[in-house]
């Protein structure tokens, strides 16, 4: 029996990856198309979030015909699609989550949607290690102040140091797959991690007021839902000690960084890092933009070679299962 595939992928190396881990996992004969959409794919909005209508179903549908599984990154599977795709079985997005997917009108129609949960955890937990590090030692304004033409001599000064890993204590709010890589990283540094997630059992975990009140560093690492909107807001920052650093490699949503800022420029925060931002890109003219001691990455912590290697290993792996009849390991459910 032969499979029909199409790999919708938004970059010729994307594809490339989902194709060779489809003919390495897969058992039996795949008649392989690809279609590569633009990236990103408008107005699908950065990360190529969307729920309904884009410019891009036409091109898909035609691409879907005779398909029986399609993996890809971002296509859309909208009901649109979905109606017009009557061979279709498997959607195996490559993310994280299984965006892009509306999954009541695929599971209406019969089609099984798979993702990637985890695949970016690595790069984005040591790149939340990284900024970090970067922000409790100021790196990108030191580095500033020489690219200026600035040597300073005064970043001895007790006020001007933030506080070492080993021996003080990292909240972790969030202990996914994301926040247990950290916490394993921060073992090796000497911190005493506490954590507070009220759906995982862990020792060290607390209530967040505690959380806060005990920790030198916050890292969040909560998904985006109703309960986390805005979890961290300036009664919490109060809460934190003096002299603390914020690290947000979550979701913008979680944060109000009007409290950050007003934080960072009281000197309550010692500093604070952020890779993701309530509006992005950051808009002209954003208070962010000038804050002191707020370092920045333009929501790129789960970016990695692994990554993409991952999540063409964990959407083939479902694949294979797929054709072999057995359970779907990462089923999307609505
Ligand atoms: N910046 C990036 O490039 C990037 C990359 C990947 C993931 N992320 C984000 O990082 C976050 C963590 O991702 P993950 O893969 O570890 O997710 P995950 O789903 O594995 O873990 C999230 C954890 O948050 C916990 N949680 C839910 N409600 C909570 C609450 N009220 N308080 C505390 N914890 C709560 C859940 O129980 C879960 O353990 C998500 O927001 C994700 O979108 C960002
Ligand atoms: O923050 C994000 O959405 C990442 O850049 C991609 O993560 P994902 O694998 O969860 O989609």
């Amino acid at each position: 029996m032969t499979i029909r595939v199409l790999a919708a992928g938004d970059h010729f190396v994307q594809n490339r990856l989902l194709i060779d881990a489809l003919r390495r996992e897969v058992p039996g004969e795949l008649d392989i198309s690809e279609l590569t959409l633009p990236w990103p794919v408008e107005p699908f909005g950065r990360v190529g979030e969307v729920d309904e209508a884009s410019d891009v179903e036409d091109e898909l549908i035609e691409a879907l015909r005779g398909v029986e599984v399609c993996v890809t990154q971002m296509a859309p599977l909208t009901k649109r699609v979905l109606d017009a795709s009557p061979d279709l079985r498997l959607f195996s997005v490559s993310r994280g989550g299984p965006v892009n997917a509306n999954l009541e009108a695929a599971k209406a129609a019969g089609v099984a949607v798979t993702f990637a949960p985890g695949r970016n955890a690595v790069a984005t937990a040591e790149h939340t290690l990284a900024m970090l590090l970067a922000a409790t030692r100021r790196i990108p304004q030191t580095h500033d102040d020489l690219a200026g033409g600035v040597w300073r001599g005064d970043y001895y000064m007790y006020d001007n140091v933030g506080p070492e890993l080993d021996g003080n204590t990292v909240g972790l709010v969030g202990y996914g797959a994301i926040g247990r890589r950290v916490a394993r990283m921060l073992e090796g540094f000497g911190a005493q991690v506490l954590v507070h997630d009220p759906y995982v059992d862990v020792p060290g975990r607390v209530e967040l007021d505690e959380l806060l009140r005990r920790s030198h560093f916050v890292s969040l690492h909560a998904r985006a839902t109703p309960e986390t909107n805005g979890m961290i807001g300036a009664a919490e920052i109060a809460a934190m000690p003096r002299g603390s650093v914020l690290v947000n490699c979550a979701r913008g949503a979680l944060v109000d960084y009007d409290a950050v800022c007003d934080a960072l420029e009281s000197g309550h925060l010692f500093g604070a890092a952020m890779d993701v931002f309530p509006e992005e890109p950051i808009p002209a003219g954003s208070r962010l933009l000038t804050t002191p001691n707020l370092i920045m990455t333009p929501h790129l912590a789960g970016a990695s070679k692994q990554t993409a290697m991952n999540a063409a290993s964990i959407v083939a792996a479902d694949v294979a299962r797929y054709v072999r009849g057995e359970p779907l390991a990462h089923l999307a459910t609505p």
